[in-house]
């Protein structure tokens, strides 16, 4: 307030005397030099370039285009960086009147209005979030897709608002984005954003205490820049409610609303701010968050036109439900091996613990087929492949059917009269939790998010389910190969065995045969471990001797008495032992 005092009432006298002095040079001279005062005075903000600061007051009805560059706080190293976003050399506050036009003031104005007419706090501050659906209500919050019922609410936020409040936002996020110099793919709308309602009624809750010095990185996490479009103007429509930057120091730069004045900022500690309390009428707002952390990203499902969100809770009383997209005629897809012990054992546990809950059974259930061994499981793995592999082939055959094509027809037809609908309505403004600290405190719309959460990892779950029944077989199949393979490995472990014993046997026999002759050459008799240098001399002296020699005599005679019946006998047996 002092800034707005400072403005009103100190500086303009300071003009005045000026003036006053050189009255006799007369009106036109006076109203030269006034003039040229206030050029020079607040010759800063009517330059059309962003001078390099910022004026210690910015009042509403004059054409004002000026920043202020600043040191960036350290907050933002709290938080992933995006080197080419992130606020971390260049930081800084803007305002720029003449973004936004009277008709698009006039256009957001009114979805604020005609909302907070149904709702709106006891208190002084009133929030619409149109992302989340989050509005005022006495002392809570409603969600206005819930809230209202579809017909009402299209007549309350029109199509052509909704137009502008995009338009806008677009702008802005250019804006924005240019005078920081950053990519404008690379930076995104982020929650909180939302039209505020700010009035001189006493306070109710603590949501109402708009006034609080605060930060917006602190307050919000997501924010690395803020901007706010003021939609009503500062002396006309409300006193008080000036914005004012807490800068240390004697200068507090005060921003007085007006409408289509445009602000933004880094969002980070080098730019505390607060709203001084409204003292009469009634002052409208939007703030327009943007992130650098595509993950804080939550334009999408409102450019996308997607409400599936909507849906989580059932659906409002009075509201037609969208028509299934489901394909009845499909084949259906066939349920897991886990999933089929899960059935047939769930209905036998349960009778059995009576006293049990469903999770309780469950668990049991999980339990006990973690226990099973392959064998067990492949009972319910192999039907379930069998069903899968045919379940395929079926859906492979239907998606040429004139079944499936007239289906995806029909559903084309139904998304796109969707997306008209979604042009004309505010259904694409999926919900989001909206976290407006300074007024919602204590909003509880949690639980839809946690809901849509929940239902994601189940159907994750189920996913992952169905892989794992997959991999367990394939691991099963696997098992199978090693055990063939480690069989097949033993067998010829065996074989190797009998075929070493049967060398054996027949070195020992000619051992035995020929234990009488020594070699001519070495004299050498044979042993087992010999025998095989023996003979190979032996088939050498032979190739050369004649038959009539001694050596080839003896050997001859030697020959004749082994018992080859024996041979054959002992080689059955092993035969016989290594097919065992
Ligand atoms: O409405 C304003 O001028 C400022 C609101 C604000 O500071 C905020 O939403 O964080
Ligand atoms: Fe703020």
């Amino acid at each position: 307030m002092t800034s707005v005092k400072k403005y009103k009432k100190k500086k303009p006298n300071k003009v005045t005397y000026s003036i006053f002095s050189k009255r006799y040079l007369g009106t036109f001279i006076l109203g030269f030099i006034t003039s040229w005062v206030v050029v020079l005075y607040f010759g800063i903000w009517h330059t059309n370039e962003p001078s390099s600061n910022l004026p210690p007051f910015l009042p509403a009805k004059y054409t004002q285009n000026a920043c202020q560059n600043i040191s960036c706080s350290k907050d933002y190293e709290n938080y992933p960086i995006f080197a080419e976003c992130t606020p971390i050399l260049t930081c800084g506050r803007c305002v720029k009147d003449g973004i936004v036009s009277e008709k698009e003031v006039e256009s957001l104005r009114q979805i604020v209005k005609n909302c907070l007419k149904y709702g709106g706090s006891s208190g002084g501050a009133s929030i619409l979030d149109l992302h989340s659906g989050a509005m005022s209500k006495g002392e809570k919050f409603v969600n206005i897709y819930r809230y209202f019922e579809k017909s009402t609410l299209d007549k309350i936020i029109v199509n052509k608002d909704i137009e502008t409040y995009r338009n806008v936002k677009n702008r802005i996020l250019n804006t924005v984005a240019k005078h920081f110099g950053i990519d404008s793919s690379k930076l995104y709308l982020t929650k909180p954003t939302f039209f505020s309602r700010m009035t001189a009624n006493p306070p109710k809750t603590s949501h109402d205490e708009y006034w609080h010095k605060h930060v917006d990185k602190i307050q919000y996490g997501s924010f690395d820049y803020t901007s706010l479009v003021y939609l009503s103007t500062h002396s006309e429509d409300f006193e008080g409610g000036t914005f004012v930057f807490d800068d240390d120091g004697d200068i507090n730069r005060t921003i007085a609303p007006m409408e289509g004045r445009v602000s933004f900022f880094t969002s980070g500690s080098e730019n505390p701010h607060h709203v001084e309390r409204v003292t009469s009428g009634t002052r409208y707002a939007l703030t327009i968050s943007f992130t650098c952390d595509p993950k804080s990203d939550f334009s999408k499902p409102t450019e996308n036109m997607d409400n599936t969100n909507r849906k989580k809770r059932g659906w409002p009383k009075g509201k037609k439900r969208r028509k299934s997209t489901k394909d009845e005629n499909a084949p259906k897809r066939p349920i897991s091996g886990y999933v089929r012990f899960m059935n047939e054992r769930r209905d036998f546990l349960t009778k059995e613990n009576q006293n049990m809950t469903f999770a309780e059974v469950t668990k049991l259930v999980g339990e006990e087929w973690s226990s099973m061994d392959q064998e067990q499981k492949s009972e319910y793995l192999n039907d379930a492949e069998k069903q899968r592999v045919n379940y395929l082939k079926q859906l492979e055959a239907y998606r040429k059917s004139e079944q499936y094509r007239s289906f995806l027809e029909k559903s084309k037809k139904l998304k796109s009269n969707t997306d008209e609908k979604s042009l004309t309505s505010t259904e694409q403004l999926s919900p989001v939790h909206p976290e407006v600290p300074i007024f919602t405190e204590s909003f509880l719309d949690h639980n839809k998010t946690k809901e849509s959460e929940l239902h994601q990892l189940n159907k994750t779950n189920a996913e992952y389910e169905q892989q794992n029944d997959i991999l367990e077989m394939h691991i099963n199949n696997l098992r199978q190969a090693i055990i063939k393979l480690e069989s097949d490995s033993s067998a010829q472990d065996l074989k190797n065995k009998s075929l070493n014993s049967k060398l054996l046997y027949f070195r020992e026999l000619l051992v035995n045969t020929f234990s009488h002759i020594s070699l001519p050459a070495t004299s050498s008799f044979p042993t087992v471990d010999t025998i095989d240098t023996y003979m190979a001399e032996m088939c050498n002296i032979l190739e050369k001797t004649p038959c009539e020699d001694t050596f080839a005599s003896a050997v001859y005679e030697a020959m004749c008495n082994v018992s080859f019946e024996t041979l054959n006998v002992y080689w059955n047996e092993q035969e016989h032992q290594t097919e065992l």
